[in-house]
């Protein structure tokens, strides 16, 4: 397969399997494939997700037949076609029609590549035209010149506003910088960034987290020694800051009650020194490998994983707890960088489940914290409904419960002075890191 269909494949099980971004482009890319091959396919493979309903807005001026009536792998070829020619400049419009037409004719019927040569070669011709969104309505604009569901900007521009609401659209719209976690057992921030530069890599600190670095040339980062040893870990600098303000010290008795694959609990086992005890549970047992797989290679032997639903109460750990983690199954629109499919397999109506459980999560790890205690809440997603408004009806319901502030927990508070209350909202045009928010609450005495 050459490039252009390596892509073709990825989108249609994205597309039409509902398949999750980044593990089917890794689950495609071989590795003995070109770096330059490999750049090229997230490209347009991203390029093409993030852009979907721009670029069908694009072919729904040029083709004679409905966009929702084209086969799906000829609409995903001339998505392919039209990204490439609209946002690639490196590529010459006569490669991206020559490329597509030559797919079309290997997963089309007969007669196809007609029209796809057709709406192509038109588009490369009055590209500037076509490339205008021409509508009134402000949620229609961003939805189309974005590629969103008309319900997320809907529900955006109500919180936020139109122009945080573009800016935060343009930002996702982007490709995320690289950020790795030291782990501290094994090195420290300024060794690791030494060797990494050493090796060719352009590194500095992040903003927010102690442990952060943010790597700008990633290229095969975990083929090196420095990774199978442990040394660091893949994470954004948000998901960082879960760990750093539990501030979890030494000794401690941690719960993470929704735990896989392990990031946040292997961060705060990192912190801890490797002594006291995180027990890790989630619901699904391949998930809860992966921790243990993580756990050896940074070489922590204090997780305990076990498989146990976090909407049930487990009457033995009842007060036992000095920390409970609540890393809450969430929307995930914060991620949309990182995994743009979101912005299409995710539903409105989904929102209110999520939601009843978020609750129903926060309201059994009450339960196990001793007093003094500390819960984290947090979530990858952007918007109130899951993340104050879930903290503030616990604390209205819990009066023995209350926010506890974490600003001098943070290395900057630049943008995030509500650290200073006990919570934060992390958004990737301001922060630069993922949409992300963390509550820290404390279980008070007596
Ligand atoms: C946001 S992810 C956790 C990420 C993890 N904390 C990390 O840092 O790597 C949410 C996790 O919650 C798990 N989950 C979903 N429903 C759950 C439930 N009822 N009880 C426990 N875990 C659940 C999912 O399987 C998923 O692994």
């Amino acid at each position: 397969m050459n490039v252009r269909e390596i892509c073709l494949n990825i989108l249609i099980d994205v597309h039409s399997k509902g398949a999750y971004s980044n593990y089917t482009i890794n689950k495609y890319i071989k590795e003995n494939i070109k770096i330059k091959d490999e750049n090229l396919i997230r490209e347009i493979v991203y390029g093409v997700i993030e852009n979907r309903l721009y670029l069908d807005y694009i072919i729904s001026k040029l083709s004679s037949i409905k966009v929702e009536k084209i086969q799906p792998p000829i609409l995903d070829i001339l998505r392919m076609g039209v990204y490439q020619m609209a946002f690639m400049d490196k590529i010459p419009d006569r490669a991206a029609v020559n490329e597509s037409v030559n797919l079309s004719k290997k997963y089309g019927h007969k007669g196809i590549s007609g029209f796809v040569n057709g709406v192509l070669r038109n588009f490369s011709r009055n590209k500037e035209k076509l490339m205008v969104v021409e509508v009134s309505n402000s949620v229609d604009y961003i939805s189309i010149k974005y590629s969103y569901p008309k319900w997320i900007i809907r529900r955006w521009i109500n919180e936020f506003g139109y122009e945080f609401t573009e800016k935060l659209c343009i930002s996702n719209n982007s490709k995320p910088k690289l950020n790795i976690r030291v782990n501290r057992l094994k090195t420290n921030r300024e060794e690791l960034s030494d060797k990494l530069s050493s090796y060719g890599y352009i590194v500095y600190n992040t903003r927010y987290a102690k442990d952060g670095i943010i790597v700008e040339n990633p290229i095969r980062i975990t083929e090196r020694e420095e990774f199978q040893q442990g040394c660091f870990t893949i994470q954004d600098e948000s998901s960082m800051l879960v760990g750093q303000i539990a501030n979890p010290k030494e000794g401690s008795l941690v719960m993470d009650l929704c735990s896989a694959p392990g990031g946040k609990a292997t961060h705060i086992a990192e912190i801890m020194e490797n002594k006291g005890k995180v027990i890790s549970r989630d619901i699904y047992e391949h998930k809860l490998r992966l921790i243990k797989e993580n756990s050896n290679r940074l070489g922590i032997n204090i997780i305990e994983t076990e498989i146990f639903d976090a909407l049930k109460v487990d009457n033995t750990m009842v007060g036992k707890a000095d920390y409970c983690i609540i890393d809450a199954p969430c929307s995930g629109l914060g991620i949309i960088r990182r995994r743009p499919d979101i912005k299409w397999n995710r539903k409105e109506e989904d929102i209110k489940e999520l939601v009843r459980m978020q609750k129903a999560i926060l309201n059994n790890a009450k339960k196990y914290v001793k007093p003094g205690g500390i819960i984290v809440y947090s979530t990858c997603t952007i918007g109130k409904e899951e993340n104050l408004d879930v903290v503030m009806d616990f604390l209205k319901a819990n009066k023995n419960f209350s926010l506890l502030g974490f600003g001098e927990l943070l290395d900057s508070l630049e943008n995030i002075e509500t650290g200073n209350k006990g919570y934060v909202q992390l958004f990737p045009h301001i922060h630069g890191t993922d949409g992300f928010f963390i509550a820290r609450i404390i279980k008070k005495n007596g």
